[in-house]
């Protein structure tokens, strides 16, 4: 991999290798653009297969993070961690500790939460070195885990959706082919049952499954079913990549709502579903609530505040449908447009200014 060649075709700005023989730590902290704040972005933990994948991985979801703070209107830039290392196995005080030295080295050009395979417990250690973290326990007034209002966000653009597709928000009735029962669906489904929708589940981890059977009286399929199931909604809340060519000729839903990063597996998938009539409420906007809830954390923790900002992803997920019909463009590609005017008028308005004399966490109560 040319990494110059590929941080310049997407004008990254910083890219940092963190190694501490100690305690074990191999990481990547991926900068990608602070046009708007300092990038905030999650920490993964991943056993990745080689190296290369591991940095394309961190710079990837940076970029994914810059569009959805923007997006979000948060005034925040786009970054993220990878720790190469097993979730399982591979965690320690000394490692978490040891990575938060390397954020408070940045002086607040990156801060962390949670992504796949952390933690708020991990949260709590980095917090030990540095302030620049969120999703830290309640315990020290903040706002803990950030999947259930991901969960909440993600329910409420997948209502705006509905509305697009089928002409009413209501989801009772509705048939949702959750792929995925994890942290976040597992919320997803409780608000989708409540409401009366009926729920199909698939997960490779069968626990995930029962809980969900359970819980919510969801049918379950076996993983490789779950793209071809009768359903009018389908909604990808495990890994990314799920709208491609093998799934999109498999798909009965008119609307695609769910809480995976990096849904489309290619930007012409996006293209694809576009032309089969089928409503994307894209990615980054439908699942921003884990960010706006953590990122409320900067001025002083305040739910109410962060969950009434999430509450907005309905209108920013109708405001995407609407560029969209407006411009005839897939949504995808309306969302992209919403997050780069956002930041090309932030940088247009700042130019004229060396810096705007303040760090965020100055605002903190
Ligand atoms: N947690 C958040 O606040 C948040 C915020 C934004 C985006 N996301 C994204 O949402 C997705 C889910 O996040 P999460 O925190 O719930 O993760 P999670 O690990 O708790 O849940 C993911 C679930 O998907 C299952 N899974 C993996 N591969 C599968 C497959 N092929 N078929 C069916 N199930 C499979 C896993 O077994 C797991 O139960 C991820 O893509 C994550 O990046 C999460
Ligand atoms: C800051 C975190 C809550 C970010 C979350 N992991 C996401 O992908 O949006």
């Amino acid at each position: 991999m040319e990494i110059f060649k590929y941080m310049e075709q997407y004008d990254y700005e910083q890219l940092v290798f963190c190694q501490d023989k100690q305690s074990g730590l191999k990481a990547i902290i991926a900068i990608h653009d602070t046009t708007l704040g300092p990038a905030l972005g999650g920490t993964r933990m991943w056993t990745y297969a080689s190296e290369e994948e591991a940095i394309e991985d961190a710079l990837r979801l940076a970029r994914g993070m810059t569009y959805k703070n923007a997006a979000a209107g948060l005034n925040l830039g786009g970054g993220k961690t990878v720790i190469i290392g097993d979730p399982r196995k591979d965690k320690s005080e000394e490692l978490f500790r040891a990575f938060g030295r390397y954020i408070q080295g940045l002086n607040g050009r990156y801060i962390t939460a949670e992504d796949v395979g952390t933690t708020v417990e991990d949260m709590d250690l980095i917090h030990e070195e540095t302030n620049y973290v969120t999703g830290i326990s309640p315990a020290f007034g903040s706002s803990g885990n950030p999947s259930p209002v991901t969960a909440y966000g993600v329910y409420r653009g997948m209502k705006a959706a509905a509305k697009e597709a089928f002409g009413s928000d209501s989801l009772e009735g509705k048939v949702v082919a959750v792929q995925g029962v994890g942290n976040v669906a597992y919320s997803l489904c409780k608000h989708l049952h409540e409401e009366g929708a009926q729920l199909i589940v698939s997960d490779i981890n069968k626990d995930a499954v029962r809980r969900a059977v359970e819980d919510f009286h969801a049918k379950a399929v076996d993983p490789n079913d779950i793209y071809g199931v009768e359903c009018d909604i389908y909604a990808p809340c495990a890994l990314g990549a799920t709208i491609n060519d093998v799934t999109i000729p498999q798909f009965k839903a008119k609307v695609i709502a769910g809480s995976a990063n990096n849904q489309l597996r290619d930007t012409k998938h996006g293209d694809m579903i576009h032309e089969m009539g089928i409503v994307y409420a894209p990615d980054y906007v439908i699942n921003a609530g884990g960010v706006i809830n953590v990122a409320d954390e900067l001025y002083g923790y305040n739910s109410e505040r962060a969950l009434k900002k999430v509450e907005g992803i309905y209108n920013n997920i109708a405001r995407v449908i609407e560029i969209a019909k407006r411009d005839n463009i897939p949504t995808y590609k309306a969302a992209d447009r919403l997050a780069e005017e956002r930041i090309e008028r932030m940088r247009n308005s700042r130019s004229q200014f060396l810096q705007n004399g303040h760090h965020i966490l100055s605002r903190k109560s």
